[in-house]
């Protein structure tokens, strides 16, 4: 399909110095009204808890998935993670870990982190995933098109690996935000990723230097407005890499709040990937004395 012909029916991207106008106006903002335990149990609820290591193993994994299921047990006042989020050969050992809890298992695929293999090896590796119970796929749009502005090629990728998943799977297109720098392509994968069928657009990988900041997060939220109020699809905000703080979560809180609304509030549209926020997110929360991962 032509994808970039429907970059011409959205108005352009904001500037730098606009976008930064606009996060200095969201912080006052978070700082003002979302610095609180209630904001930071939803963002602990909104957390796709993440092990992407080369350490990682069956034995590693399982434990952590198992602290992660035990937790609803320990500590039924405080609402669990919304998923573990793994490299495809874990699917099946989270899926037993935490089988009979809600988590949802999420895995990356598509030659994660870099893209930068054959696309029938990264389609076939989504569909091994799926085949194996991944509920969620995190997938990285190929950066290296989108410099050199070959986007149908990149969002093509996109349409062909949504291709391998039912329609319940849920699909988040990683646009590596640090990586296209510019609010104009950024605002672009963005709009590619969901012209092809993303159901999430989600900042990084975390394995890059500049991974999730304030500044891509409203392009990319400005991007999913504008999307939605063309095509009536909710698509969702992945906050992904480098995101350390209960701070950080609630200005991400924040910025959805402000540019979608109170309605993509919901672990549904709005989730905050992170291997090791949780703990401090816990910590953030009144009267919380866990520390558990
Ligand atoms: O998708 C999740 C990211 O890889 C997590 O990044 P992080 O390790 O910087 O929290």
């Amino acid at each position: 399909m032509e994808y970039a012909n429907h970059l011409k029916e959205y108005a352009p991207a904001w500037s730098a110095s606009q976008v930064d106008e606009e996060v200095a106006r969201i912080r006052k903002a978070a700082e003002a009204r979302n610095h609180n335990t209630e904001v930071y149990k939803f963002c602990y609820s909104a957390i796709d808890l993440t092990t992407l290591s080369c350490n990682d193993s069956v034995k590693s994994v399982t434990e952590f998935a198992r602290k992660a299921a035990e937790f609803y047990q320990k500590y039924p006042h405080i609402p669990n993670v919304a998923s573990i989020c793994i490299y495809p050969s874990f699917v099946e050992t989270v899926g037993l870990a935490v089988d009979g809890t809600p988590m949802k298992i999420t895995s990356v695929g598509g030659g994660f982190p870099a893209a930068q293999t054959f696309l029938e090896v990264k389609a076939l590796e989504v569909a091994m995933a799926v085949e194996n119970g991944a509920d969620e796929v995190d997938i990285v749009l190929n950066v290296g098109r989108m410099l050199t502005g070959e986007y149908d090629e990149a969002a093509n990728e996109v349409e062909v690996i949504r291709t391998e998943m039912d329609d319940d799977v849920v699909l988040k297109v990683i646009i590596e935000s640090g990586a296209l720098k510019t609010p104009e392509l950024i605002r672009k994968a963005s709009l590619l990723s969901m012209l092809a069928g993303a159901d999430f657009v989600k900042t990084s990988t975390g394995k890059i230097d500049v991974a999730a900041t304030p500044e891509a997060a409203v392009v990319m939220c400005q991007a999913i407005r504008d999307y939605y109020d063309k095509t009536g699809r909710k698509v969702g905000f992945k906050a992904a890499g480098g995101v350390r703080t209960a701070e950080d979560a609630a200005l991400y809180y924040t910025i959805v709040e402000e540019i979608l609304g109170k309605e993509w509030l919901t672990t549904e549209l709005f989730r905050i990937g992170a291997s090791s926020a949780a703990n401090n997110i816990l910590s953030a929360i009144e009267g919380s004395e866990v520390k558990y991962f």
